[in-house]
C-alpha cells in the first residue's frame, strides 16, 4: 500500500506527569505514516483526490498545541484517532518523541500502529 507521510512535525504543548511539567510547554515531535492509494491523485493531478498532508498537519497542530495530557501514550492514541476517524485513513503508524525528557537521550516516546495493516 502507498503511504503519505509527515516527518518531524514539532509542536509545543503541556505534557508530562510531574508537577513542574504541568507549568511549562514542551516540544513533542510527530513522525507519521498513513496508508493511502496515491494512484488516483497521481492520475488526476488533483489535490481533492489526495490525503492532504497539510490538512492533517494543521489539524494535529491545533489539537496537540491545545492538549495537556500526562502520558505520551495518551497523546499518541488521540492523534491516531483523529487521523483514522476524521481523515478516513485505514492504517497509521505514529511515532511521538519527547526530546530532552531523559538526560543523555536524544528523545524518548512511543510508536503505535492503528487500523488494518
Ligand atoms: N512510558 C512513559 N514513560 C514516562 C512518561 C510517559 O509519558 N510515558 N512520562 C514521564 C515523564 O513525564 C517524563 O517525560 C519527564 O521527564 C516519565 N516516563
Amino acid at each position: 500500500m502507498d503511504k503519505v507521510f509527515i516527518e518531524a512535525l514539532e509542536i509545543e504543548c503541556v505534557i508530562g506527569i510531574y508537577d513542574w511539567e504541568r507549568k511549562i510547554r514542551q516540544p513533542v515531535v510527530l513522525d507519521i505514516e498513513m496508508a493511502f492509494d496515491n494512484t488516483v491523485p497521481a492520475a488526476t493531478d488533483n489535490i481533492e483526490h489526495t490525503l492532504d498532508y497539510k490538512a492533517v498537519s494543521k489539524r494535529l497542530i491545533q489539537f496537540v498545541s491545545e492538549s495537556d495530557f500526562g502520558l505520551v501514550e495518551t497523546l499518541a492514541e488521540r492523534c491516531a484517532a483523529i487521523i483514522t476517524g476524521e481523515f478516513g485513513v485505514r492504517h497509521v503508524r505514529l511515532k511521538l518523541s519527547k526530546p530532552g525528557a531523559v538526560r543523555g537521550s536524544k528523545a524518548v516516546g512511543v510508536i503505535i500502529e492503528r487500523g488494518q495493516a
